[in-house]
């Protein structure tokens, strides 16, 4: 099994780095692999002058999955666009078709006092958001800065097709299936008509998925809802932007954005690993980072690119283990545990394993 290794920028390598000594210590069981390492974000663009280089383009081509750190950093934020670190992931999820992202938003019970909410209205919380990742106002054309009546304006463009609806629409409607068959689906149609479509489009999906109850939901309650009562959810479907930032929300749920993984397929579910943070530059190179968004992102890619559900339970309860022990990394810290850098985090689920 070949995977395609990008640490990125910021805490990037540093998670990276126990996610790949976690999956070695599994070498062997049922699981053989080599690994090529790229550049991609920030460091590529300090390398090669672009975040996204041809070299790394083959090599996530050739490879079975891709695992990636993050990217980003102040120290890009300057550049033009297309030189910005951000421009890479987007370019790598484009190039290879990865429209289904998949981030579970779970609560491992020994984490119900790091929540930011109360402990029974979390107890038990498995929620999975699944954003679209190729489309939106993150892809859509035209886009840019233009100069009218004197003043700079700035504009980007959310544009949805009924297939790229349609596609992504599917796939939360499979996993809704082989869930709690629960599926709401999250707009702003009251103002937006890319996201009338998206509502209309899901609606006539729904014909074919009798057996899953789609709700409907505007994005601002649906934001809100999430720390009202967010065990009304089962699995959220929603799109580029939206997703992106009720993930972050829901990783609060769930203690710390650093326990929160995630998958982004293509429609054979060849895989990008991630976890669904980013490369955090105030912590970076202090070896502070929680590697378990990682970690949990390893996991998911033995299950979905290359279908070894037991190795990756065996990570996922090396993990619940490890936080039974009281391990804990600074961003799920609290009094009377553990607290642990990202190598010593990475120490322990690997002697749990
Ligand atoms: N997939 C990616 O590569 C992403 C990249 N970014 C980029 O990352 C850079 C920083 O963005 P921010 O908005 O600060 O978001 P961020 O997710 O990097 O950090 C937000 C906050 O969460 C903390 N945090 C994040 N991951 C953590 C972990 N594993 N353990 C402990 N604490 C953690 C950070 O220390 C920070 O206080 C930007 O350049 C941004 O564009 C942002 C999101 C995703
Ligand atoms: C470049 C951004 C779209 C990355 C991000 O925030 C994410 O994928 O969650
Ligand atoms: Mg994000």
């Amino acid at each position: 099994m070949k995977i395609c290794v990008l640490p990125g920028d910021g805490i990037g390598p540093e998670i990276m780095e126990q996610a790949l000594r976690v999956l070695e210590a599994l070498r062997g069981d049922g699981f053989n692999f080599e690994v090529e390492t790229a550049l991609i974000g920030g460091s590529a663009v300090d390398a090669t002058g672009t975040p996204y280089p041809e070299a790394t383009s083959k090599a996530a081509k050739a490879a079975d999955a891709i695992l990636l750190g993050a990217v980003g950093g102040p120290k890009w934020d300057t550049l033009p666009r297309e030189q910005r670190p951000e421009r890479g992931l987007l370019a790598i999820r484009k190039e290879l078709n990865l429209f289904a992202n998949l981030r579970p938003a779970i609560l491992y019970p020994e984490l119900a006092n790091a929540s930011t909410l109360k402990p029974e209205v979390v107890a038990g919380l498995d929620i999975l958001i699944v954003r679209e990742l190729t489309g939106d106002i993150y892809f859509g054309q035209p886009r840019g800065v233009r100069e009218e009546n004197g003043e700079r304006v700035g504009f980007n463009t959310m544009v949805y097709s009924e297939s790229e609806i349609r596609r992504i629409g599917k796939v939360a409607f499979e996993a809704a299936r082989k869930r709690g068959k629960k599926l709401c689906s999250v707009d702003k149609m009251n103002v937006l008509e890319a996201t009338q479509l998206w509502r209309d489009v899901m609606i006539e999906i729904s014909a074919d998925y009798p057996d899953v109850e789609l709700s409907h939901m505007l994005v601002d309650n649906a934001a809100m809802q999430l720390v009202r009562a967010p065990k009304q959810f089962d699995v959220m479907v929603t799109g580029n932007m939206f997703g992106d930032i009720l993930s972050d929300e829901a990783s609060m749920l769930t203690g710390s954005i650093g326990m929160l993984p995630s998958a982004s397929l293509d429609a054979n579910n060849k895989g990008l690993y991630e976890p669904s943070h980013g490369s955090a530059p105030d912590i970076a190179g202090k070896g502070l980072a929680n590697p378990l968004a990682t970690i949990l992102s390893a996991a998911m890619m033995l299950r979905y690119t290359f279908n070894l559900e037991a190795q990756a339970l065996r990570i996922e309860n090396a993990v619940k283990k490890v936080l039974a022990a009281g391990y804990r990394t600074g961003d799920i810290y609290e009094a009377g545990t553990r607290q642990v850098g990202t190598r010593e985090m990475g120490d322990a689920v690997i002697a749990a394993l």
